[in-house]
């Protein structure tokens, strides 16, 4: 697509025996103004395809509306043929505002209901699997401020350009704002402090994606149904170091969204994210995690506070054994 410049792997890999297309590709970079909707539109009817839109929604009644009003449009345009909120196990208005807001609402439960569902974002995103058709799915988070069409029609444009490309990473500026406004300071603190420095260490291909933890991002099914996927927010980074592992550099794309900015969680609740993304990572590094719980304490260094951490990750979603129509897997 016109526009679409490219980052130049660092050329270390290969060193490793991993196949030769690892470390000789270059990271495809482009912006979302290169993949004009209607463009979009007619490569995708052309090439016969298919696009689902998942929004993962844990208890974002208050966001959830305006995200599915801003992708809405999308539906009406024909580049995305369905628009599901997965309502992963909200208590709050999450499903019925979705609904009102003209998603389809699928309930994490009600999908394999055999297998029974667990909290997490990864397992919300696992489940939409079954809970979708579409040829290509792209995935946005439910607590954006500022989401628009541009986002997913960026995700889907290197899908629809480059038959190679089965991974797409979004990527923005994230100011985070103060009280009146003004950009105070950069989000994403796990991102800055736990993944950059693991790929960078020791996938240093991937140093190039900008943020190899954003919620907005989209592949292939065919690449999605045949991975692993950790319950929790360790999915981002597990499936790009898969994607990565499977396809090389040349099975990846990045691009420009512009500018995001999203409800933000405390420091706590981030410290509990960046050790499910690091037992992921690390996991496929070769390092299995050995702790089940998070310790972390008060200001005074005093009243440790123990936060469970699970590490289960949802097998391919290919392997699973098919629904009789009784409902229940055949086992294999
Ligand atoms: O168990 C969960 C946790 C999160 N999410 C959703 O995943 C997205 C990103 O989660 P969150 O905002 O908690 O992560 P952050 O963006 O703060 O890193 C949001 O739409 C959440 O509602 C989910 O579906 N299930
Ligand atoms: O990028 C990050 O460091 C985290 C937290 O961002 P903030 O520090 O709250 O801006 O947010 C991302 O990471 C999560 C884990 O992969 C994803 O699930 C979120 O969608 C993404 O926003």
């Amino acid at each position: 697509m016109a526009g679409e410049s490219s980052v130049p792997g660092d050329g270390s890999a290969g060193s490793d025996g991993r196949p030769a297309s690892v470390g000789t590709g270059v990271l495809r970079t482009s912006s979302h103004l290169d993949h004009p909707v209607e463009d979009l539109v007619a490569a995708k009817a052309a090439q016969g395809l298919t696009a689902s839109l998942v929004l993962p929604a844990r208890n974002e009644e208050a966001t959830v509306a305006e995200v599915v009003s801003a992708y809405l449009p999308l539906v009406g345009q024909g580049l995305v043929d369905e628009l599901v909120v997965l309502d992963s196990l909200s208590t709050d208005r999450t499903a019925a505002r979705a609904a009102a807001a003209g998603a389809r609402v699928v309930h994490a439960a009600d999908v394999r209901p055999e297998l029974e569902a667990v909290p997490g974002k990864g397992e919300a995103l696992w489940r939409s699997l079954g809970a979708t058709t579409g040829d290509l799915v792209a995935f946005c988070d439910a607590d954006v401020l500022d989401a628009g069409p541009h986002f997913v029609a960026g995700l889907l444009g290197p899908l629809l350009a480059e038959p190679e490309v089965a991974l797409v990473k979004g990527f923005y500026q994230r100011p985070i704002l103060d009280d009146d406004g003004e950009p105070r300071e950069t989000g994403g603190r796990v991102t800055e402090l736990t993944a950059r420095p693991l790929l960078n260490l020791y996938r240093p291909e991937l140093g190039r994606m900008v943020q190899p933890l954003a919620g907005e991002w989209a592949g292939r099914r065919s690449l999605l149904e045949a991975l692993p996927f950790p319950v929790g927010y360790g999915v981002e980074v597990a499936v790009l170091l898969d994607a990565h592992e499977r396809l090389g550099l040349g099975g990846l794309a990045q691009v420009d969204l512009g500018c995001r900015t999203h409800r933000r969680q405390s420091q706590d609740a981030l410290g509990v994210m960046a050790a499910q993304v690091a037992a992921a990572a690390l996991r496929r590094l070769g390092l299995e995690p050995e702790g089940h719980a998070m310790v972390q304490f008060s200001p005074d260094g005093h009243a440790p506070r123990e936060t469970p951490l699970t590490f289960v990750e949802r097998p391919p979603w290919a392997s699973l054994a098919p629904v009789t129509e009784a409902g229940a897997a055949l086992s294999r």
